[in-house]
C-alpha cells in the first residue's frame, strides 16, 4: 500500500461567486521524509470536453474563434483565440456534453464520437479534467449556424478550414490553445486526414 504523504487537509472557501475557489492548507511529506505545511489555491469549475471535428472527404476541420478574457490579460492583444469546439460538462456525461456543444457552438448534429484521451488541464491550479474526442462531420449534418448560446452571450465564430492550412497555422505559432494543439497533433500522428 502506498504511504500517505499528505495529512491534516484544511479547506477554506475564498470565492463561490460563479465557480469555486478554495485555499487548501495541508501537511506534505517531502521526498527526504521531512514534513512541511503547504498552501495551494485550487479553482473548481468542473470538468470539460473538447472535440476535433474533421471531414475526410473535404480534408477540412472545424474550429472556433472566441474572445477569452484571461488570454487578453496575458499577451494576447485582441483576446481572440482559435480553439477546438469545447464546453463544460454541466452534469452531462462527457460524450453527451460534446455532442450538445458541437450543435450549439458550430451547428453540426453528430452521432459518433471517439474518446481519445482524458487529461488534467492545468494540474497546479485547476481541478478540471478534460475529455478529448474526435468526430467526423459531413455537410448533411449541419443543422444551424452555430455561434453558441445567446442566453449566455456566447459569440463564437465557426471556422471550417483545410487541415493543411491549420497545420501551417500551428507551425507558425498561431494556435495558442493547448487542447487544440494536442488534438491537431493527434490528427497528424494518426493520419486522420492524409
Ligand atoms: N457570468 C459568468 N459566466 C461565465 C463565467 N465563466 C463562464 N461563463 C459562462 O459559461 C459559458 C461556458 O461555456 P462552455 O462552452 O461550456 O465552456 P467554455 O468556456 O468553452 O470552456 C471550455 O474551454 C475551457 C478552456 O478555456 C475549459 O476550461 C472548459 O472545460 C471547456 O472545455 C461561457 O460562454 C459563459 O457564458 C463567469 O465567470 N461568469
Ligand atoms: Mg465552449
Amino acid at each position: 500500500m502506498a504511504i500517505k504523504r499528505i495529512k491534516n487537509i484544511v479547506s477554506k472557501l475564498l470565492s463561490d461567486n460563479y465557480y469555486i475557489l478554495k485555499k487548501l492548507t495541508f501537511d506534505y511529506q517531502l521526498t527526504n521524509g521531512n514534513w512541511v505545511t503547504q498552501d495551494r489555491e485550487v479553482y473548481d469549475r468542473g470538468d470539460g470536453a473538447g472535440i476535433l471535428l474533421y471531414n475526410t472527404q473535404k480534408k477540412t476541420i472545424i474550429l472556433t474563434k472566441q474572445f477569452r478574457m484571461p488570454t487578453h490579460l496575458n499577451d494576447n492583444k485582441d483576446g481572440f483565440l482559435v480553439e477546438i469546439c469545447a464546453g463544460m460538462l454541466d452534469k452531462d456525461n462527457p460524450e453527451d456534453c460534446i455532442i450538445r456543444e458541437t450543435e450549439e457552438e458550430v451547428g453540426y448534429r453528430i452521432k459518433d464520437v471517439k474518446k481519445v484521451f482524458e487529461a488534467y488541464s492545468s494540474p497546479g491550479v485547476l481541478t478540471e479534467k478534460m475529455h478529448f474526442f474526435i468526430g467526423e462531420y459531413t455537410d448533411d449534418m449541419k443543422v444551424n449556424e452555430g455561434g453558441g448560446l445567446e442566453s449566455e452571450h456566447e459569440d463564437i465564430e465557426v471556422l471550417e478550414m483545410p487541415f493543411k492550412s491549420v497545420i501551417t497555422m500551428l507551425n507558425n505559432g498561431e494556435i495558442q490553445d493547448t487542447r487544440t494543439i494536442v488534438l491537431l497533433q493527434y490528427a497528424q500522428i494518426h493520419k486522420l486526414l492524409d
